[in-house]
């Protein structure tokens, strides 16, 4: 038999430590760095991660380090930080590892970069892999069968590394080298559930929800093609297949912020002292400054943006509406 080596995680949130789970089922270690001591001590000691899974039992082992040193060596390390701190944990890293997966969703405020170009500039020598899909943390740290993208920037030959090492009887990854393509589905999809809770906060039905998820799906796409990504990606699981979850439930955290919104609750309220990330918040700014920038139509993720600065929701959908009619292939706002 093969010799099992351990993975390591980085980000020890609810997706951070439900990939730990996952990854162990096979009886190898992981070694996850949690950014909390109250983590790192209370999945050593009583293998439970009360801040953010609480639900779940950890196996024994998973062994959790608050010090990024403890992971140099590993050959695979999965990156799972919210996006806006990728960037500064991969530069305290201090080995980088042969392979990279990066499984946070989001866009860097302040560069506009995707996360294959944050982590491409603080590790160029490790091969870049990217995990996305409908994957609520909590499905999966139970066990319950998910699939997923996983986009290799090294083509067939580094998915054939990687994948044994990843999959699971439960946990099923498909092949892409669309390492762009699968993260702009899962930055841009957290934008439109948010605005699929606005729907749901606003009472405004099922058929108001459908339309949005297909007008946002376009939105995707648009934005997706001018940056080189292939529809079929996101036609896929880390695209359309992660839209339809995140904006059908309230175990989403993006949707939840939205429905918030919607029932009329203060965007800046919402924000402050929250400890989990709805990722949204932070993509719809900068996904709305860079549709601006290249006149990409749009509208939902504009519309978005403007309510989570403050603007009334019911005002804002009332403008959505009265937008002059077009066909569903016109690109204009
Ligand atoms: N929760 C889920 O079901 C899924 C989440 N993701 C993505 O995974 C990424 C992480 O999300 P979650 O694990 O859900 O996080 P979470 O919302 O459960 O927890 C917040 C995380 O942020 C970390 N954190 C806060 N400040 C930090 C700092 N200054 N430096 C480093 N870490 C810091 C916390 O330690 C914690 O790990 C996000 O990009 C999210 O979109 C992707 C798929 C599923
Ligand atoms: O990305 C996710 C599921 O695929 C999790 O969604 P939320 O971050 O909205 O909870």
């Amino acid at each position: 038999m093969s010799e099992r080596k351990t993975i390591g995680v980085i980000g020890a949130g609810a997706w951070g430590t439900a990939l730990a789970q996952m990854l162990s089922t096979d009886g190898r270690g992981v070694m996850l760095w949690a950014y909390e001591d109250e983590v790192v001590n209370a999945v050593n000691s009583a293998h439970r991660n009360p801040l953010f899974l609480p639900s779940a039992e950890l196996s024994p082992q998973i062994r959790a380090t608050g010090d990024l040193a403890d992971l140099a060596r590993l050959d695979m390390v999965l990156v799972v930080t919210p996006a806006q701190v990728l960037g500064r944990v991969l530069a305290d890293l201090p080995e980088c590892p042969r392979d990279l997966v990066l499984c946070s969703k989001g866009i860097e405020a302040g560069t506009k970069r995707l996360m294959n170009d944050v982590a491409r500039a603080a590790c160029p020598d490790s091969a870049i892999a990217v995990l996305s899909g409908p994957t609520f943390a909590h499905e999966v740290a139970q066990g319950l069968p998910t699939a997923v993208t996983l986009a290799c920037d090294g083509g067939r030959e580094h998915w054939d590394r990687i994948s044994p090492e990843i999959a699971r009887p439960a946990f099923r990854p498909y092949y892409s080298d669309d390492v762009t393509g699968a993260e702009i589905g899962g930055a841009i999809k957290n934008v439109l559930a948010i605005a699929c809770g606005v729907v749901e906060g606003l009472g405004l039905g099922q058929n108001a929800r459908a339309a949005l998820i297909a007008r946002g799906y376009a939105e995707m796409l648009r934005f997706g093609e001018t940056l080189g990504a292939r529809t079929e990606t996101l036609a896929g699981l880390c695209g359309l297949g992660d839209l339809v979850l995140t904006c059908s439930s309230t175990s989403s955290r993006n949707f939840a912020l939205g429905k918030a919104l919607g029932e009329g609750q203060n965007a800046a309220d919402l924000m402050a002292d929250r400890r989990t990330v709805a990722e949204g918040a932070h993509t719809a700014p900068v996904l709305a400054e860079l549709a601006q920038e290249r006149g990409i139509a749009m509208p939902i993720t504009t519309a978005m943006n403007t309510i989570l600065q403050g603007e009334n929701p019911r005002d804002i959908v009332a403008a959505l509406l009265a937008r002059p009619l077009r066909s569903e292939q016109e690109e204009s706002e």
